[in-house]
């Protein structure tokens, strides 16, 4: 049977989705629940990664270390997994993660700039981990410019290279395009992370397949950044369909999301408009709560925003603009009543 390696982001990415605010009890019970059910790869904490509680990308309700020590109680079999934005962590951050036994992590970069992951790659390496390269907001360059990325990656060490759409932005064609160029570059597995804001998260999972991605991301009930990812149980259940091997007990992720998880959301994982101008425009999915908010205390469109942030190409650490923009656009406002 063919097999895909899932990780799972719940914990991380879904952390965007409900302001970060997950309790190490909250992040302790699903992380054993989704031991239990099988899932392999278990990727947890802040949204923006280790270190990223701070003002500029919203404060967790915990600090690192606390969910480090819940989650690593909490799961028996597991391999536990943290992302790291260089610049937003650090490589004392990660000391701490290995402290809790964490045995991967993502070493994740803008999609033109791998070169600012080579010390964490090569520190990850030295130190035992799994290394994984990871290209946020792959639509913005050309699969060329993205197989050179990934291959900057391989030089470093890294295990595997992951491309991702942060922005929800691709179409299965984009997905292809890009894996296949990586594919053809390194000799690394090769994974892929979606977001779901043109409603092609599954879609674009599959594309990725076909193309010669081994690995693929999911979140319980698709909580994540924007219109969330490819929502995890939709995902086993299709390539059990399919006749891949995951490992994943598809009742026990059904129950997870039903029971424990949508409970706890703040609001439904849907594709609402300003999920999908996030999509249509290519903005960072991250973006979406603080939209609102500067949308909210400057009286402007959030849809507004989240456009002229795609428009100016803007990356993810540029949270700060969000505020520009609404202040831009409501003074624009301003002057034509
Ligand atoms: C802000 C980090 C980001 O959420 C990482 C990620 O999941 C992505 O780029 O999609
Ligand atoms: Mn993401």
């Amino acid at each position: 049977m063919k097999r895909i390696r899932i990780i799972d982001t719940t914990l991380r990415d879904g952390m965007h989705a409900v302001s970060h605010q997950l309790t190490p009890e909250q992040m302790a019970l699903i992380a054993s629940r989704l031991d239990e059910a099988g899932v392999g790869t278990i990727e947890f904490g802040h949204g923006d990664g280790i270190g990223g509680s701070s003002m500029q990308y919203g404060f967790a309700k915990a600090a690192d270390r606390e969910y480090f020590k819940a989650v690593s109680q909490a799961v028996k079999q597991a391999r536990l997994d943290v992302l790291l934005i260089p610049g937003i962590g650090t490589i004392e951050d990660l000391k701490v993660a290995m402290e809790y036994g964490v045995k991967t992590v993502r070493v994740a970069t803008h999609v033109t700039e791998a070169d600012v992951g080579e010390q964490h790659i090569a520190f990850a390496k030295k130190n035992g981990l799994e290394a994984i390269g990871f290209l946020m907001m792959s639509h913005m360059a050309s699969p060329e410019k993205v197989a050179e990325q990934a291959k900057l990656f391989e030089s470093y060490g890294a295990d595997v290279v992951y491309i991702a759409d942060s922005a929800g932005a691709m179409v299965p064609e984009d997905v292809k395009a890009r894996i296949t160029a990586v594919k053809s570059a390194v000799s690394l597995p090769v994974g892929f992370h979606a977001h779901n804001n043109l409603g092609l998260a599954i879609g674009n999972n599959l594309a990725a397949i076909e193309a010669g991605a081994t690995i693929l991301d999911g979140t319980v009930r698709g909580l994540g950044a924007g219109a969330g990812n490819a929502q995890l149980e939709v995902l086993v259940a299709v390539l059990n369909r399919m006749g891949y091997e995951t490992g994943i007990d598809l009742y026990k992720v059904m129950d997870l999301s039903e029971d424990v998880l949508a409970p706890l959301m703040q609001r439904p994982q849907i594709i609402n408009r300003e999920a999908l101008a996030i999509g249509y425009a290519g903005a960072y999915s991250s973006f979406l709560l603080h939209a609102y908010r500067a949308a909210e205390k400057f009286g402007v469109d959030a849809r507004d925003i989240l456009i002229e942030l795609g428009r100016l190409k803007t990356v993810g650490g540029q949270e700060d603009l969000i505020i520009d923009v609404a202040i831009e656009l409501a003074n624009k406002k301003a002057r034509t009543v």
